[in-house]
């Protein structure tokens, strides 16, 4: 049987065009040497073949895979295959899981789906497959993924009865009627660019890894009449509790007296305030902290370099909306009546140092200047209040250009963000973190690494928020820490971060980017999902392309790439701190994904001066060698020794992976 599947391999590679050379000789041993060729235990069956980028050109040759009917596993996506779907694919029955996305294939699809009836993952997407979807797929109970995206399928959609199919995308199709109720539950972006219709009566497809604490802002996308008085009502209170917010803390707490005195009376004191503070206003630069107003006037206290000319008063009459809720208090968009300024607000919660402590961290952090590091612009402390200011960044945090799309009901879904700005803003969080770490004698700790706190600078360039403030604030408990899912498992009190908590944190970070998923979410059976678990055993078990954020295989070229990020987030993650590798090594790492690409990602000069000394090894410019490598690499978690395994050690563990399994995405929160 070897010898049969050898020779059926052997027609198949002489009848097919391919632009990567192969290793396979008819002297050789199919199941030891010839790449990508995976063989039973026993050695008597060809089991698995992988020829993913291969450059095949050309219809698949009749009579040659179609002879292989031991195999379970067949992927031949991204090459430039043509032709129909393969009539002989119907002798392969042992079939769990087959990879044909992104080629040229074009026919209707098959139509007896019986002889499939063992497969667990069909990826067709990208191809040119018309006609409708068969409802003999019904029969394909095991199915946990199907991707049909990106075609030219048509018709409606029939009932398909899937009770294990998890992951569905259907979209960019030419279907047309109704989302049928066996598929309501999946979220609307796996139907859209499609012409289809929603049953009014059913709730509108929710994502089913949609975090349930995100529920109602999904709601909030679309907005009847009633809710939208609500939202207006809503957004008054806002502008009207932040004012009030301000007014309470921030000016001088009423004695009995006070009391007596007239509204005219505050206002006239509020007037002298200012007054005040307008003398003292002027000349910026006169020290590393310029303090327009002293404390015991309550005003803010502003930063060198910082251009904004508002004060207390004029924040206080500032139009506000809640930007969200996080770890330590509510940020607030406040436009100036000025009408040119708008900036954010953080009222802090929870802090836990007395005030001169949180003064001597907020000047710290004032002094915190790198283009990657959102600098933060004023704070006002009082012994009831404390708010912080920054620049708004209008695009939005990562986690919203991540994760908000999902959430749109309606047709303007946001675009994904590709895969160029994506490693963009990923490299200059790192860069920012980095400049962090080397502040304060290299002591520094952000302490508070997540993607709702990283932007996109004015450059274009990532930046990171909320450097040190973990350290001023009360401890958060411990159950609610690790269900955000970027604390690092060592880390029990939440003000002791540590730097190497920080890589960890920054690693999820990555994890995120990459498939496109929360660090925590939830499946349709409410079960949840940690994102660096599920990644690790998707990696384990040999799936490692199934992690990737579907928005990315639209992408061309970018698969070695998004693989060495991802062994990059990995090493971060990795659970025992000692093994994660230093933020500058990361930056280093990251910047030879592209060293020679034609992103443009400048350096900082300070930080490209300290990598142009480093002596340590050159992991990710060595990854670029293979794929194959790359996730044997990977699976055997060697990334975290951030050391090169040798091509023999590799064969070993790729030898070592077994049959295609799907792993499990289910584990609990805890760490
Ligand atoms: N400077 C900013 N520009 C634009 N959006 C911001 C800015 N700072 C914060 N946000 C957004 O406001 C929301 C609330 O931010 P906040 O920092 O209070 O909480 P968080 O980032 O969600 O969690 P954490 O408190 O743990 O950092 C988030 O969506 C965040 O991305």
């Amino acid at each position: 049987k070897p010898v049969e599947d050898k020779q059926a391999l052997l027609d198949f590679i002489r009848n097919i065009s391919h632009s990567q050379p192969l290793n396979w000789n008819k002297d050789s041993s199919v199941c030891q040497s010839w790449t990508g060729v995976r063989c039973s235990a026993d050695e008597s069956r060809v089991i698995s073949l992988r020829l993913p980028r291969m450059g095949l050109q050309g219809p698949i040759p009749p009579n040659t895979l179609g002879r292989l009917t031991a195999i379970k596993l067949l992927n031949l996506r991204m090459n430039n295959l043509s032709g129909p779907f393969p009539p002989d694919f119907s002798n392969l029955r042992n079939l769990t899981a087959l990879f044909l996305q992104m080629n040229n294939l074009a026919s209707p699809l098959p139509d007896d789906w019986l002889v499939w009836q063992n497969l667990t993952v069909l990826d067709l997407s990208y191809n040119h497959f018309n006609g409708s979807i068969p409802s003999s797929m019904s029969i394909l109970t095991h199915l946990r993924y199907l991707n049909l995206a990106d075609n030219s399928l048509s018709g409606e959609i029939p009932d398909l009865m899937l009770p294990q199919l998890q992951q569905l995308n259907l979209a960019n199709n030419s279907l047309t009627g109704r989302v049928p109720p066996s598929l309501k539950n999946f979220p609307i972006s796996a139907f859209i660019g499609n012409n289809l219709t929603f049953d009014s009566n059913a709730a509108p497809p929710a994502s089913p890894l949609e975090p349930p604490a995100a529920q109602p802002e999904k709601e909030s996308k679309k907005l009847s009449g009633s809710a939208l008085l609500g939202v207006v009502i809503a957004a008054c209170l806002a502008v009207f509790i932040l004012s009030a917010v301000l007014m309470i803390c921030c000016y001088p707490r009423r004695t009995s007296s006070d009391l007596e005195e007239p509204t005219a009376g505050a206002v006239e004191k509020m007037k002298k305030q200012k007054e005040v503070s307008s003398k003292k206003k002027g000349g910026i630069g006169g020290g590393a902290t310029e303090k327009r107003h002293d404390h015991e006037e309550k005003q803010l206290v502003f930063f060198q370099g910082c251009s904004y000319a508002f004060d207390l008063e004029d924040l206080l009459t500032a139009s506000a909306e809640v930007l969200g809720k996080g770890t330590y208090g509510t940020a607030y968009k406040a436009a100036l009546a000025d009408t040119t300024t708008v900036v954010v607000v953080k009222r802090l919660k929870e802090v836990g140092v007395g005030k001169k402590e949180f003064e001597q961290q907020m000047e710290m952090i004032g002094r915190i200047r790198h283009e990657n590091v959102v600098p933060l612009r004023a704070y006002y402390c009082s012994k009831d209040e404390k708010l912080l200011v920054y620049d708004l960044y209008t695009q939005g945090s990562l986690s919203s250009l991540l994760h908000d799309g999902d959430r749109d009901q309606d047709e303007t879904r946001r675009a994904p963000l590709d895969w160029e700005a994506r490693l963009r803003i990923a490299i200059g969080a790192a860069r920012g973190l980095t400049y962090i770490h080397k502040l304060n004698g290299g002591k520094l700790i952000h302490g508070n690494v997540r993607a709702s706190n990283v932007f996109f600078n004015p450059a274009g360039s990532g930046c990171i928020s909320d450097a040190a403030l973990a350290q001023v604030m009360n401890p958060i408990p411990p159950p609610m820490m690790r269900v955000a899912g970027y604390r690092a498992p060592e880390v029990t009190d939440s003000r002791k971060p540590t730097q190497a908590s920080d890589v960890y944190s920054f690693g999820v970070v990555l994890l995120e980017l990459l498939t496109g998923k929360s660090p925590t979410h939830a499946t349709r059976r409410d079960e949840v999902v940690h994102l660096v678990r599920w990644v690790n055993s998707v990696v384990r078990e040999e799936w490692t392309a199934e992690v990737f954020d579907v928005e990315l295989l639209r992408y061309p070229n970018i698969e070695e790439e998004m693989v060495t990020l991802l062994q990059i987030g990995m090493a971060c993650a990795s659970r025992v701190p000692e093994k994660r590798p230093k933020m500058s090594e990361v930056v280093r790492m990251m910047e030879d994904i592209r060293r020679t690409g034609p992103i443009d990602l400048p350096a900082s000069r300070e930080i490209r001066s300290e990598h142009s000394s480093s002596t340590a090894t050159p992991v990710a410019a060595d990854i670029g060698a293979s794929p194959s490598a790359l996730h044997a690499q990977i699976a055997s978690n060697a990334a975290a020794t951030v050391a090169m395994q040798s091509s023999s050690q590799v064969d070993q563990l790729t030898a070592a992976q077994d049959q295609p399994q799907l792993p499990s995405t289910t584990t609990t929160a805890t760490q």
